[in-house]
C-alpha cells in the first residue's frame, strides 16, 4: 500500500526506541474487522457501518504493565488486495503483531500465509497473535481447529468486535507481549501459549486444507517468537 500513504509514514518512529513506548501493528485482509476491534477496545464502542480504511490510522493508548505506564501505538491500515503488500515502514520497529481473519470468510484464513510470510520478512522475531473474529455470527467456529495457529505456535483468540467477546483480553495480552519482547523476555509468550492450549479443539477439518496447500508452496517454517 506504499503509493497511497506517503504522508502518514513520515511519522517519527524513533520514539519506539524509548523504553516506555511500543508499536503494535494489525494485519489481515480487508473487512476482517481490524478497525472495529481497535475501536471496540479503545473506544468501547461498535459502529456497524463504516467505510474501509484507506490510509494509516494510529490509535493511541496508555496501558499499565507491571506498575509501569506504557504508551501504545496501534497501527491500523487497509488490507485491500489491491495493495498486495504493506510499506516497509509499517513494520519498522513494531514490537508485536495482531493478525486477523474472519471466521465467516475462508479466503481470509487462506490468505494468512501471505500476511505471515511478509511479516516475518520484515520482523522475524516479534510476537504475533492470531485472531478469529466475528464469532458472534457463527459461535460453532470456536470449536474448530485452525492449524495455522499450531503450525507457527501462535496464540489464537476467538473474538467478536460486535459483542466484545475476548477483545480486552486479546489487546491486553498483545500489549504485554510487545513490552515483554522489548525487554527481551520470552516469559509471557510461553505463559500465553500454555493458557490457550487448554482450549478444547476438535480434529482438523476442511478449515485446515488451505493451510496445507500453502505449506506445499513453501511458506516459511515456524520462527520462534521472542
Ligand atoms: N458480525 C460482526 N461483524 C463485524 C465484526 N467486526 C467487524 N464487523 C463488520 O465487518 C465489516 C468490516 O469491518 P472493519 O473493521 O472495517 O474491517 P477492516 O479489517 O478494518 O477492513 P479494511 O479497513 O478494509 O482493511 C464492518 O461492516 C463491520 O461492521 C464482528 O465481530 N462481528
Ligand atoms: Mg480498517
Amino acid at each position: 500500500m506504499a503509493g497511497d500513504t506517503a504522508k502518514p509514514f513520515e511519522l517519527d518512529q524513533e520514539k519506539y526506541d524509548a523504553e516506555d513506548s511500543v508499536k503494535i501493528i494489525c494485519l489481515g485482509d480487508s473487512a476482517v474487522g481490524k478497525s472495529k476491534l481497535m475501536e471496540r477496545f479503545l473506544l468501547d464502542g461498535f459502529r456497524p457501518q463504516q467505510l474501509s480504511t484507506y490510509a494509516l490510522t494510529l490509535y493511541k493508548h496508555t496501558a499499565t504493565v507491571d506498575g509501569r505506564t506504557v504508551l501504545v501505538d496501534f497501527w491500523d491500515t487497509a488490507g485491500q488486495e489491491r495493495f498486495q503488500s504493506m510499506h516497509a515502514s509499517y513494520y519498522h520497529k513494531a514490537h508485536a503483531c495482531i493478525m486477523v481473519f474472519d471466521v465467516q470468510r475462508k479466503v481470509t484464513y487462506r490468505n494468512l500465509g501471505t500476511w505471515y510470510a511478509e511479516l516475518r520478512e520484515f520482523r522475524p522475531e516479534i510476537p504475533c497473535v492470531l485472531v478469529a473474529n466475528k464469532i458472534d455470527a457463527d459461535i460453532k467456529m470456536t470449536q474448530k481447529s485452525f492449524s495455522f495457529a499450531k503450525k507457527f505456535s501462535l496464540p489464537l483468540y476467538f473474538v467478536s468486535a460486535a459483542d466484545g467477546t475476548n477483545v480486552v483480553k486479546l489487546f491486553n495480552d498483545a500489549i504485554r507481549l510487545a513490552v515483554s519482547y522489548k525487554q527481551n523476555s520470552r516469559d509471557f509468550m510461553d505463559e500465553v501459549l500454555q493458557e490457550l492450549e487448554n482450549f478444547d479443539l476438535e480434529p482438523e477439518d476442511e478449515e485446515d486444507r488451505p493451510d496445507q496447500e500453502q505449506e506445499q508452496r513453501g511458506h516459511p517454517e515456524s520462527p520462534a517468537p521472542s
